[in-house]
C-alpha cells in the first residue's frame, strides 16, 4: 500500500466552506459506500504545531501536510482534512483538525474550533486529543479549554455517541504514567463538573459520554526511533477497531457509510447554522435522505430495465404468459437492492421508504397490467362469441349453450388474471371480471333477441302463409259457414303454430312470463292476418259481388254456362243472383272471429233484397230514414274494430253493384229476344206440315223425276246465293215495303254479277273469292252465344265486340241496346 491511496482531501476550508464534491470524490474513490457499517473515523485535536500530521502520518501511513521543521511553528493545517488510514481494516478515516490555540488566528476563532470540535465529535468514533506531557496537571495549559470546549459540545450532542477519548501524551518524561494519567483523569474530571450542562445531565458521569484512554509517545524530534515503535503499538489498536472489545467497539449512532457524506455535510451545515446537533434525529433525517435516495435510484433503474421495457413491450401487442411471475421476478430484484443498500439505515425509515418505493414501483407497472387484463378480458369474451356460434351450430339450446360457455370463458379469465397477478401488489382484477361478466350477458342477451326475433318472425311468417291464401279463398267464396272455417282455421293453425313454437322456445328457458307474451303475439298475429286479410277482401267487396253475381247469372245449377234459348227465367235468375251476391256482401260487412251472433245477413236481406222486390213492383217506395236499418254507421252487436263496411256503405255498394250488374240483365234480356226472334225466321211447323200434305203429289212427281231435283237444286243454290248476296233478311228490318223496294232494285245487278262470278269460276279465276270474307251465316248466332258466354271469364263484354255482336244478330236488337252498352263501358273498365 502507497501512502497516494490514502486520497487526502480538505474537508472544510478555513472559511469553513465545505467540500461536499471533494467528500463526495474521496468516499467513491475509497468506495466507501460499500462498507456499510464496518467502517471507522478518527479524529485528531490538538494545539496547532503540536505534532498531530506527523502522529496520523505514522499512525495510519497518511500523509497530511506537517509542518516543515526549519520554518519554524507556523500554522500548517488549516479546516479540517480527511484521510483513508492506509492498510487499517476495517476502512478508517483519518480527520486533522485545525489546531487550536494558533498563533495567527487569534481569539476569534474559537468559534470555528468550538464548530470543529462539535464535528469531530459528532462524526468520528475515535478522537485523539494531543497533549504535551508537560501541560499535565498546569492550570493553564493549552489543553484545559480544548477539553472544556469538547465537552460543552458533546452536551450538545443530546445523545452521546460513547466516543473514545484517546489522550496522547506527547514527549513523555520519566514520570511514570500511571501517575501522568491520575492527574490526567483528575483534571478531565475537574473540566467536566466546571462545563455548564442541563439538568437532566448535571450528575450524568463523564463515562457515559466517552470512554477516556491514555497512551504515552515518547518525543518524535528527540526519540524518533522510540516515538515509531510507540505508534506502531498504537496503530494496532486500531485494526478490528469497531469490533466487540475493539478501541470503538462501544460506539454508538453509526451512519451507515452510504450515507456518511451527506451526514457530515449536514451536521456541518447544523452545526454552522449553530442549532443544537440532535444526533439521533440526524440520524433519522439521514435515513430518510438516503433511504429516497436509493429508493429513486432503485425506481429509476426499473423504468430503463430492459427486461421490463420487453415485458411491457409484450403486453402492448397481447396477453403474455407468466406475466406476474416475471413482473414479480423484476421488480423484486430492485427491491432486494434497496434493501440491501438501505441496511444499516434507520428500520423505521426504510421500511416507510421502502413502501414508498413499493407503492410507487405497482403503480408504475400497473398500467401494464391493465392492459394485460384488457386483453383477457377481450380474448375471452371473443372465445365467448365463438364458441357459442359454433354451440348454436352443433344445435345445442341456447341456454344451455350460453350457460357452458360463459362458465368456460370465465374461468378462462380468472386463469389469466391469476397467471397476470403479482403476489406483492394484490390486484383486484374484479372490475375486469365484471366487464367481461357484462359484456357477456350483454352479447348473449343480444343473441337471444335476434334468435327470438328471428324465430318469432319465421313462426309469424309460416302462420301468414298457412293463414292468407285459405282465408282468402274463404272470403272469396264466402258461403254460410265462411266465418266459422276460418275461426277453425285460424284455430287450428294457430294452435299448431304454437306448439312447435313452445318446443323451440323451451331451449331458452325464459320467464314463462315472457314465453306467454310471446304466445300471445303469436296469436294475435294469427287474428291480425285474417282481420287483415277480411279488411282487404272487404275493400274489393263490390268486385266479389259482381262476380259472384255473374257466376250466379251466367251459370247454371251444375255450373254450365247458360245459353239465353228463351226458357229461362231471367227474372229469378237475377234475384239468385244477387241474393248470392248480398251473402257475399254480408260475409264481408264485419269480422266474425270471436262466434258472436249478428243480424247483419237479416238486415241486409230485409233492406236491400226487399228492396229489389219493392223496387220490382214500385220503384218509388222506399223507406222513411228513420225506419232504414241501414241508416247507421255501425251493426248491432260488432264492434268498431270488428266492423268492415257499415251499414251506410253497404247500402251505397248495393246501389252501385246494381247499377253495374244491371247491364248484364239486360244483355241477357236482349240475348234472349235475339234468339226468339231467330229461331222464328222459319215458317211453323204447323204451315210446314200443311206444305207436305198439299203438295204430296208435287214431291212424288220430283221423286219420280230426279232431274227436276237436280234443277230444283241448282235453283235453289242460285236463290240461296242471291239471298245472301242481297242479305235479304236485312232487308226487311226496316219494314216489308222498304225490304221489296231494296231487293227489287239490287235484284238486276246481283243477278249480273253473280253470273259474271260463276263465269269467272268456270275460267278458273277464283281469287277475288279467296280474298272476300265470310258471308254472315247461321253461324253468327252461335257466335253470339259464344260471345255472350264469355262473359263469365271476363265478366263484361268490349263494347266494340257488343256492337259487332248485335250487328251480325241482326235487327232484333233495339235502339236500347246501345245505350246499355254505353251505360256498362264503366263497369267493364272496372271489371278488367
Ligand atoms: N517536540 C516534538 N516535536 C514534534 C513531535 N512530533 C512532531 N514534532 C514537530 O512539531 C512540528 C509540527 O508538526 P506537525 O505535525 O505539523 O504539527 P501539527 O500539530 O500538525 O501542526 P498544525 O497542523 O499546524 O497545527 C514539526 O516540526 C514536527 O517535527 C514530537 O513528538 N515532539
Amino acid at each position: 500500500m502507497r501512502r497516494d491511496d490514502c486520497y487526502t482531501t480538505q474537508l472544510i476550508d478555513n472559511n469553513g466552506e465545505f467540500n461536499a464534491s471533494g467528500l463526495q470524490d474521496f468516499v467513491r474513490k475509497i468506495k466507501l459506500a460499500d462498507c456499510g457499517l464496518s467502517y471507522a473515523v478518527v479524529a485528531i485535536m490538538g494545539p496547532q504545531s503540536s505534532g498531530k500530521s506527523t502522529l496520523l502520518n505514522h499512525l495510519f501511513h497518511t500523509n497530511f501536510r506537517e509542518m516543515d521543521a526549519y520554518k519554524g511553528r507556523v500554522q500548517t493545517t488549516k479546516g479540517v482534512w480527511v484521510a483513508k488510514c492506509v492498510g487499517i481494516e476495517p476502512c478508517t478515516i483519518a480527520m486533522d483538525l485545525e489546531g487550536t490555540d494558533g498563533r495567527e488566528r487569534g481569539e476569534d476563532d474559537t468559534t470555528f474550533e468550538k464548530q470543529s470540535a462539535l464535528f469531530a465529535l459528532a462524526i468520528s468514533d475515535v478522537v485523539l486529543i494531543n497533549i504535551w506531557c508537560h501541560d499535565i496537571g498546569r492550570e493553564h495549559a493549552a489543553n484545559r479549554p480544548l477539553l472544556k470546549t469538547v465537552f460543552e459540545v458533546m452536551v450538545r450532542l443530546f445523545s452521546p455517541r460513547k466516543t473514545t477519548l484517546l489522550f496522547v501524551i506527547r514527549d513523555k518524561t520519566k514520570t511514570p504514567l500511571p501517575h501522568l494519567e491520575s492527574i490526567l483523569k483528575e483534571d478531565i474530571k475537574k473540566i467536566w463538573h466546571a462545563v455548564h450542562k442541563p439538568d437532566s445531565l448535571k450528575d450524568t458521569p463523564l463515562s457515559e459520554f466517552f470512554n477516556v484512554e491514555i497512551f504515552a509517545l515518547s518525543s518524535y524530534e528527540e526519540k524518533e526511533k522510540k516515538f515509531k515503535e510507540e505508534v506502531a503499538q498504537l496503530r494496532q489498536r486500531f485494526f478490528r477497531s469497531i469490533s466487540p472489545g475493539g478501541i470503538a467497539g462501544d460506539r454508538r449512532g453509526v451512519i451507515p457509510a452510504s450515507g456518511f457524506s451527506f451526514s457530515a455535510q449536514q451536521i456541518w451545515k447544523t452545526i454552522k447554522e449553530n442549532k443544537d446537533l440532535n444526533l439521533p434525529a440526524h440520524k433519522v433525517m439521514v435515513a430518510t435522505v438516503r433511504c429516497e435516495e436509493i429508493a429513486k435510484e432503485k425506481f429509476n433503474h426499473l423504468t430503463t430495465d430492459e427486461r421490463w421495457l420487453a415485458l411491457d413491450e409484450a403486453v402492448k401487442k397481447g396477453p403474455v404468459l407468466g406475466f406476474g411471475r416475471k413482473l414479480s421476478s423484476i421488480i423484486e430484484s430492485y427491491f432486494k437492492e434497496y434493501d440491501t443498500e438501505t441496511a444499516f439505515f434507520d428500520d423505521e425509515v426504510k421500511k416507510a421508504k421502502r413502501k414508498q418505493l413499493v407503492s410507487r414501483v405497482l403503480e408504475f407497472v400497473y398500467p401494464s397490467y391493465v392492459i394485460l387484463l384488457g386483453h383477457l378480458r377481450s380474448k375471452a369474451f371473443e372465445n365467448f362469441k365463438k364458441r357459442l356460434e359454433q354451440s348454436m351450430n352443433d344445435g345445442e339450446g341456447f341456454a344451455s349453450a350460453v350457460c357452458k360457455c360463459t362458465k368456460t370463458c370465465m374461468l378462462e379469465f380468472d386463469q389469466g388474471s391469476a397467471d397476470a397477478a403479482v403476489q406483492l401488489a394484490n390486484w383486484d382484477p374484479s372490475k375486469f371480471r365484471e366487464k367481461l361478466r357484462h359484456d357477456i350477458d350483454r352479447h348473449a342477451s343480444s343473441v337471444q333477441n335476434e334468435k327470438l326475433s328471428g324465430m318469432i318472425a319465421s313462426y309469424e311468417k309460416r302462420l301468414t302463409e298457412a293463414l292468407t291464401s285459405p282465408v282468402r279463398s274463404l272470403l272469396e267464396a264466402s258461403g254460410k259457414d265462411t266465418w266459422a272455417s276460418i275461426r277453425k282455421i285460424l284455430q287450428h293453425e294457430t294452435e299448431t303454430t304454437i306448439s312447435k313454437f313452445s318446443v323451440d322456445i323451451a331451449s331458452f328457458e325464459l320467464d314463462q312470463e315472457k314465453v306467454d307474451s310471446m304466445v300471445l303475439n303469436l296469436r294475435n298475429h294469427a287474428r291480425n292476418v285474417v282481420e287483415n286479410r277480411a279488411r282487404e277482401e272487404a275493400g274489393k267487396a263490390l268486385m266479389h259481388m259482381k262476380d259472384r253475381f255473374s257466376t250466379v247469372f251466367y251459370h247454371d245449377n251444375d255450373s254450365m254456362p247458360r245459353a239465353w234459348t228463351g226458357e229461362e227465367d231471367i227474372r229469378t235468375i237475377t234475384k239468385d243472383a244477387r241474393a248470392a251476391s248480398l251473402r257475399v256482401l254480408s260475409v264481408l260487412a264485419a269480422i266474425r272471429l270471436d262466434e258472436k251472433p249478428d243480424k247483419i245477413e237479416n238486415i241486409l236481406t230485409s233492406s236491400l233484397m226487399n228492396d229489389v222486390v219493392a223496387s220490382s213492383s214500385s220503384k218509388d217506395k222506399s223507406f222513411g230514414p228513420s225506419s232504414d236499418p241501414l241508416a247507421s254507421s255501425k251493426w248491432e252487436e260488432v264492434t268498431v274494430k270488428d266492423t268492415l263496411i257499415t251499414p251506410v256503405q253497404c247500402k251505397s255498394l248495393w246501389r252501385q253493384f246494381k247499377a253495374e250488374t244491371e247491364y248484364m240483365v239486360t244483355q241477357a234480356i236482349t240475348a234472349q229476344e235475339a234468339y226468339k226472334r231467330g229461331n222464328n225466321w222459319l215458317p211453323p211447323p204447323w204451315a210446314i206440315l200443311a206444305m207436305f200434305v198439299l203438295g204430296f203429289n208435287e214431291i212424288m212427281l220430283l221423286l219420280r223425276n230426279p232431274l227436276y231435283l237436280v234443277v230444283i237444286f241448282v235453283v235453289y243454290l242460285f236463290s240461296k246465293a242471291l239471298w245472301i248476296q242481297m242479305d235479304v233478311g236485312r232487308a226487311f228490318q226496316s219494314g216489308t215495303l222498304g225490304g221489296l223496294l231494296s231487293i227489287s232494285s239490287q235484284l238486276l245487278p246481283s243477278v249480273i254479277n253473280l253470273l259474271k262470278r260463276l263465269a269467272e269460276q268456270a275460267h278458273g279465276h277464283t281469287n277475288s273469292q279467296a280474298s272476300r270474307p265470310s258471308p254472315p251465316s247461321v253461324n253468327s248466332r252461335s257466335f253470339r252465344s259464344q260471345t255472350l258466354y264469355s262473359n263469365h271469364t271476363n265478366t263484361i263484354l268490349e263494347p266494340s265486340a257488343v256492337t259487332n255482336v248485335e250487328s251480325s244478330v241482326s235487327s232484333n236488337v233495339d235502339s236500347s241496346s246501345d245505350s246499355e252498352i254505353e251505360y256498362s263501358s264503366p263497369s267493364a273498365g272496372q271489371a278488367d
